[in-house]
C-alpha cells in the first residue's frame, strides 16, 4: 500500500462527520513540495529519505538496541491517548482527572506488554524523546538521518532550532485526538500505517480549544466519534485534509495545524519518529493577520486574563461582558 488508503483500506477507517480531501503526496525534489511548506500547508513527502536508517526499528530490534533505560509510556483503558500537561493540573483548580496514566518501563518489558496484550487489556502508547540514553547502534541510525535536507529547509523557512524528536511506538487503533502544537513538524512513519487527518488553523472557531490554562491546552475538546453539535455548533462546517502515511513517507504538519493521528486497525503497531522545530521570528506583522498569528494573539490575551483575574472563573463572564452587545 503507498500510503493513500486504497479501496478496502478506506472502509476499515472509522467513518466520521466531516468531509476530508487528499494531503498532496509529492517528491521532495519537486518545487511545489517546499512552496507548500513554506506557505505552512501539509504536505507528504515521498522521497525524502529522511530516515531510512530507521526503517529497520522493528519491535526487536528497538529492544535489543534502546538500552536498558526507563521510557515513557502512556496507558489508557479506552484507544484515545489524549495529551495533558501535568504542570497545569497543579495550577488548574477544579479536580483534573487524566485520560490516562503515564509509567516509565524500560523498552523490552514495553515489548512484552505488547506481545501479551489481549482485547479488554489497557493499551499503551510508548512516547518518549530521543536523548543521549539510546543505545550505540540507535545514535548511529539517527546520524545517519538526511539532516542535509532538513537544514537547508530550516534555513529557507527561517525556523528556530530542532527542539526533539519523540519517538512513538503505539498499538494498532490507537488514536491520538486532534490537537495543534506550537512547532513546525516533520512526521516520519517508519513502521506500520497512520491516519492522519489535519484542519487548518482558522477552524480554531470550529473545533473549541481547552482554555489555555487547562491541562489539555492545544487539545480539541470535540470527540470525533461522539460529537456534541448542541454544544460545540460549529463543528458541523469542518473540513479537513487527510492521508495515510506509510513505511519510508514523511507528513509535514505547520505549526498550529490541528490533526489527528489514528494506527490503522489491523494493520499491526506502528512506530514514528518527529522533528519538533521552534517556529521562526515572525518578521514584519502585515494585515490582516494570519489565522496562526491570531490564535497566538487569542492565547496571549487569555494568559493576561488570567494572570489579571487570578480566578479561571472570571475570565469567561468578564469576555461576555466584554463582547455580548458590544462586539457582536
Ligand atoms: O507529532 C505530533 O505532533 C503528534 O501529534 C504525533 C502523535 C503523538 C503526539 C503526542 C504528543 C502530543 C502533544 C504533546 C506531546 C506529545 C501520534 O503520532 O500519535
Ligand atoms: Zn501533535
Amino acid at each position: 500500500m503507498n500510503g493513500s488508503a486504497s479501496g478496502w483500506e478506506k472502509r476499515q477507517l472509522n467513518k466520521y462527520f466531516f468531509n476530508t480531501e487528499p494531503i498532496p503526496r509529492l517528491s521532495c525534489h519537486d518545487p511545489l513540495a517546499e512552496e507548500l511548506i513554506a506557505q505552512e500547508k501539509p504536505v507528504v513527502l515521498t522521497d525524502t529519505k529522511l530516515c531510512d536508517s530507521a526503517l529497520k526499528w522493528d519491535l526487536d530490534y528497538l529492544a535489543e538496541n534502546m538500552g536498558s533505560e526507563k521510557y515513557m509510556v502512556f496507558v489508557s483503558k479506552d484507544n484515545k491517548f489524549k495529551y495533558y500537561d501535568e504542570a497545569k493540573i497543579r495550577q488548574y483548580s477544579s479536580n483534573f482527572i487524566p485520560p490516562t496514566r503515564r509509567v516509565d518501563m524500560s523498552f523490552p518489558e514495553f515489548v512484552r506488554k505488547l506481545k501479551e496484550w489481549k482485547e479488554g487489556d489497557e493499551r499503551i502508547y510508548l512516547q518518549q524523546g530521543l536523548n543521549n540514553t539510546v543505545g550505540q547502534a540507535i545514535v548511529m541510525d539517527f546520524l545517519q538521518f538526511n539532516w542535509e535536507w532538513l537544514n537547508v529547509l530550516q534555513k529557507k523557512n527561517n525556523w528556530g532550532p530542532l527542539t526533539s524528536n519523540l519517538l512513538l511506538v503505539g498499538m494498532e487503533s490507537n488514536i491520538t485526538p486532534v490537537h495543534y502544537d506550537e512547532q513546525q513538524n516533520f512526521f516520519c512513519q517508519l513502521v506500520g500505517y497512520k491516519r492522519c487527518i489535519l484542519f487548518a488553523p482558522e477552524y480554531y472557531d470550529r473545533l473549541y480549544p481547552y482554555p489555555v490554562y487547562h491541562p489539555h491546552d492545544r487539545q480539541s475538546q470535540v470527540d470525533f466519534e461522539n460529537p456534541d453539535f448542541e454544544r460545540f455548533p460549529g463543528m458541523t462546517h469542518l473540513e479537513g485534509v487527510e492521508t495515510v502515511l506509510g513505511p519510508g513517507e514523511v507528513l509535514h504538519i505547520p505549526m498550529y495545524w490541528w490533526h489527528q493521528i489514528e494506527s490503522l486497525p489491523n494493520r499491526g503497531h506502528t512506530v514514528s519518529v518527529n522533528f519538533w522545530y521552534k517556529g521562526g521570528p515572525t518578521e514584519k506583522v502585515e494585515h490582516p493577520l494570519k489565522p496562526q498569528q491570531k490564535l497566538a494573539v487569542m492565547r496571549n490575551i487569555e494568559k493576561m486574563l488570567l494572570e489579571a483575574l487570578k480566578d479561571p472563573a472570571e475570565v469567561g463572564p468578564l469576555l461576555r461582558a466584554l463582547v455580548i452587545g458590544r462586539y457582536t
